[in-house]
C-alpha cells in the first residue's frame, strides 16, 4: 500500500489545518456539555439522568450493549434530536461545525454518484448545497482521496467499491467538512486490520490538530488504547469519565454482561 500524504502534503493543508490553534481561533470554543439529560424513542425512554461534557479537542468513545442510545447521544450532540429533558449547550457551536460519519449500513450504495462528487459534497460549506466545486475545492478533493488511498478510484461509482474503499471514501468526505467537532458512529465496523488502522491514524491526527472527537465504538482494547475518555452506555445511565476510570471488569461485565472478565487487556470486539 502506497504511504499516505499527511499534513506535509500542500494540497492537503487547506483540508486539515496546521495547528492545534491556527485556524482563526476555530478551536477556541465549543464546549458540549449535557446536564441531566434525557432522550427518547418512540416514545419510550433511551437514556436519562445523563450529564457530562465534552471539552474542546478531547477525544471520547461512546460503549455500551446494542440498542443503549448510542447513536441517540450522537444525535442529540448534533441537535438533531431534542432532548425528552434535561439541557444541552454547545459552547456557540452550530450545525456547520459538526462532520458527522454515519454507521455504513444506513447509507444507500446504490445512489448514483461518482467517488469524486461524493467527496465533494463534504464540502457543501464552502460550495453550498447546489453550488459549483471551483478548482481549489477539486484540489482538495483529490488530495482528501490521496490520503485515503483512494486516488486511482476517483472516477468510478460509489456502488463499485468495497466496503472497505467505501468506508475510506466517508473519511474523505469528512476531510472535506473541515469540522471542529467529528462525529463518528461505528468506524471502524467490518474493517481490516491495516483499514482501521489507516483511519484511526487518521482520526488521531484530527485530534492532534485540537478537533473534538466522538466516536461510537465496539473494540474495548480500540478504547482503552486510543480514547483518553469514555461514556458507557447501559440500562438507560451513562457512565462518563476517563477511560480507565469508566471501563474496569465490573462496569463492562454489567455493561455487556457475560459469565467471565471479557475484556482483557487485549483486543476485543463488544
Ligand atoms: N426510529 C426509531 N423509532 C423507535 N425507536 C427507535 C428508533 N430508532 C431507535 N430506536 C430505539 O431506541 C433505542 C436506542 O437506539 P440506538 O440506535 O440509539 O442504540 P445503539 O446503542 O446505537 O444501538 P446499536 O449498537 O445497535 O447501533 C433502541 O431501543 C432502539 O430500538
Amino acid at each position: 500500500m502506497v504511504a499516505a500524504p499527511g499534513v506535509h502534503d500542500p494540497a492537503m493543508r487547506g483540508i486539515v489545518g496546521t495547528d492545534r490553534m491556527g485556524r482563526g481561533g476555530a478551536m477556541t470554543h465549543g464546549a458540549i456539555r449535557l446536564e441531566d439529560a434525557a432522550a427518547t424513542m418512540g416514545g419510550q425512554p433511551v437514556w436519562q439522568h445523563v450529564s457530562g461534557s465534552f471539552s474542546p479537542g478531547s477525544m471520547t468513545a461512546i460503549a455500551g450493549a446494542n440498542g443503549t442510545g448510542k447513536s441517540t447521544l450522537l444525535r442529540v450532540i448534533m441537535g438533531e434530536l431534542p432532548l425528552a429533558q434535561g439541557t444541552i449547550t454547545r459552547g456557540g457551536l452550530g450545525p456547520r461545525d459538526f462532520g458527522y460519519l454515519p454507521q455504513a449500513r444506513i447509507i444507500d450504495r446504490n445512489f448514483p454518484i461518482s467517488v469524486t462528487d461524493m467527496v465533494l459534497g463534504g464540502a457543501w460549506r464552502q460550495t453550498g448545497a447546489f453550488g459549483r466545486a471551483d478548482r481549489t475545492v477539486r484540489l482538495r478533493a483529490a488530495a482528501a482521496l490521496r490520503r485515503v488511498n483512494l486516488e486511482g478510484q476517483a472516477e468510478r461509482m460509489i456502488s463499485a467499491l468495497s466496503a472497505g474503499q467505501f468506508q475510506r471514501l466517508l473519511f474523505a468526505r469528512l476531510l472535506m467538512t473541515d469540522a471542529q467537532v467529528i462525529v463518528l458512529d461505528e468506524p471502524f465496523t467490518a474493517l481490516d486490520t491495516p483499514t482501521t488502522q489507516d483511519l484511526l491514524a487518521l482520526v488521531c491526527e484530527w485530534h492532534a490538530q485540537g478537533r473534538t472527537i466522538i466516536a461510537v465504538l465496539h473494540d474495548i482494547h480500540q478504547i482503552r488504547t486510543c480514547f483518553p475518555d469514555v461514556v458507557l452506555l447501559h440500562a438507560g445511565r451513562a457512565t462518563w469519565g476517563r477511560t480507565p476510570d469508566i471501563l474496569t471488569p465490573v462496569t463492562l461485565q454489567r455493561a455487556y454482561g457475560g459469565a467471565r472478565d471479557p475484556w482483557p487487556e487485549t483486543g476485543m470486539q463488544a
